[in-house]
């Protein structure tokens, strides 16, 4: 009898392990996300206290979009610009008084949940404003293209760009354009990132400098998204924050017209990662960390379901809000609620709304293409209703 029983229970053990076996294999096998298996992540509230650091030239309109638009589908409060200022104090380092609503000592009238225009960043100072369990963000982008496109959008501003025809030929000769010292206007002529996040721009690459700057970034930054990755970044983003799909689903602006978006020579690809070597550390860096991070939250197989989702979305949204899915210039554009700023040499495009959407659909489309000015101004007049509205100067004529 008991050896009987024996026999079953090795059996019944067996059996168990292969289950478990089974089980571990298909797992494996279909690469099964494990995130989804623990309920408790998905169930806890998104996160509603971001900051995030908008760098230049980095698909960063597009993430403020996104974040003005989330801000407003949960009442959340901004930390906006104070008075007519259009950024918070940029290219200052950061300071709690560029901010409406914060008094001259640093205290608070207001609670603020986001945070999100230009600004060169300064930790202590952003937390003097920000909640103690906010959520850190920002954007990087390969520094080639960001140069490129600074070249071209800053080319009447910084006066490295002004007496220079191509970037090919600044990047040849860079120092005979380029003076560190006529002040803060050359920025976005050299290491524009670095500057962004509060580093010198200038200062030489070494090897303990550069680690000690990435360290700090890595310690303030919760999550650093890599603009030539825009979409896989929204995947990460909404499962970070616990946010739902069309919260990250957004229409590209501040996007050149194909003929102002120049192609630089092998050449100068090389020459521009050595002229902003300190940008070139930081992006390798953070896109290395992006992509661990992104393969360690969710399988391949979920990723490339997720990515399929946000763009069936975003086609989607397309269809209904757009006349044409095709960018449209400033000549095209219909509404002046639309038009995009423009700037340099760059011919900035912008989008026409389809006639005829019903009021809940417009509210919709209309503030998905609203590029960052107007939608700033909006969401100003709705949290100070007694200051005088921002005012949009080429909005006027
Ligand atoms: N979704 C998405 N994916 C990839 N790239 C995108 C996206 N949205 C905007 N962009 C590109 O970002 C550039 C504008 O960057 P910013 O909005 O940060 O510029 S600004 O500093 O606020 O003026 C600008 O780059 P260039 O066209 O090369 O100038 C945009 O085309």
């Amino acid at each position: 009898m008991l050896s009987v029983l024996g026999g079953t229970q090795r059996s019944f053990q067996v059996v168990l392990f292969f289950l478990v076996l089974v089980v571990f294999l298909m797992v494996g096998f279909l690469h099964v996300d494990f995130q989804l298996l623990t309920p408790d992540k998905a169930q806890e509230p998104p996160v509603t206290n971001l900051m995030f650091l908008k760098t230049h030239k980095t698909a960063s309109s597009t993430m403020l979009n996104i974040l003005y638009r989330f801000s407003e589908s949960h009442n959340l409060s901004v930390a906006l610009p104070r008075g007519s200022s259009l950024h918070l104090g940029y290219p200052w380092l950061f300071v709690t008084r560029y901010v409406e609503g914060m008094k001259q000592d640093g205290s608070q009238n207001h609670h603020f949940n986001l945070m999100c225009n230009h600004l060169r960043f300064n930790f202590p100072e952003v937390q003097k404003v920000m909640p103690n369990d906010t959520f850190y963000l920002s954007i990087l982008r390969n520094p080639v293209f960001q140069l490129e496109s600074s070249f071209i959008y800053f080319k009447d501003y910084a006066p490295a760009f002004q007496g220079v025809k191509s970037l090919d030929q600044f990047l040849a000769d860079p120092w005979k354009y380029y003076n560190a010292s006529v002040g803060l206007k050359n920025v976005f002529a050299k290491n524009n990132m670095w500057f962004d996040f509060g580093f010198d721009n200038n200062a030489r690459a070494d090897v303990d400098y550069v680690r000690t700057c990435l360290s700090e970034v890595e310690r303030q930054f919760h999550l650093v998204l890599i603009a030539d990755h825009f979409d896989e970044s929204m995947v990460l983003l909404r499962r970070r924050l616990r946010w739902q799909l069309d919260d990250v689903v957004s229409f590209k602006v501040n996007a050149r017209s194909p003929r102002t978006v120049s192609r630089l020579t092998e050449e100068s690809q090389e020459r521009a990662k050595r002229w902003c070597e300190l940008d070139w550390q930081l992006y390798q860096h953070f896109n290395r960390t992006f992509w661990a991070q992104l393969h360690a939250e969710v399988s391949p197989r979920q990723l490339r379901k997720e990515l399929e989702q946000l763009r069936a979305r975003r086609r989607e949204l397309t269809a209904l809000c757009l006349q044409d899915p095709e960018h449209k210039n400033n000549t095209q554009i219909k509404d002046r609620n639309l038009l995009p700023y423009q700037s340099g040499n760059a011919e900035i495009l912008g989008y026409n709304l389809r006639q005829g959407l019903d009021n809940a659909t417009l509210r919709i489309c209309q503030r998905m293409a609203m590029p960052e000015l107007q939608y700033m101004a909006h969401l100003y007049s709705l949290q100070f209703p007694n200051k005088p509205p921002k005012n949009i100067p080429f909005l006027k004529t």
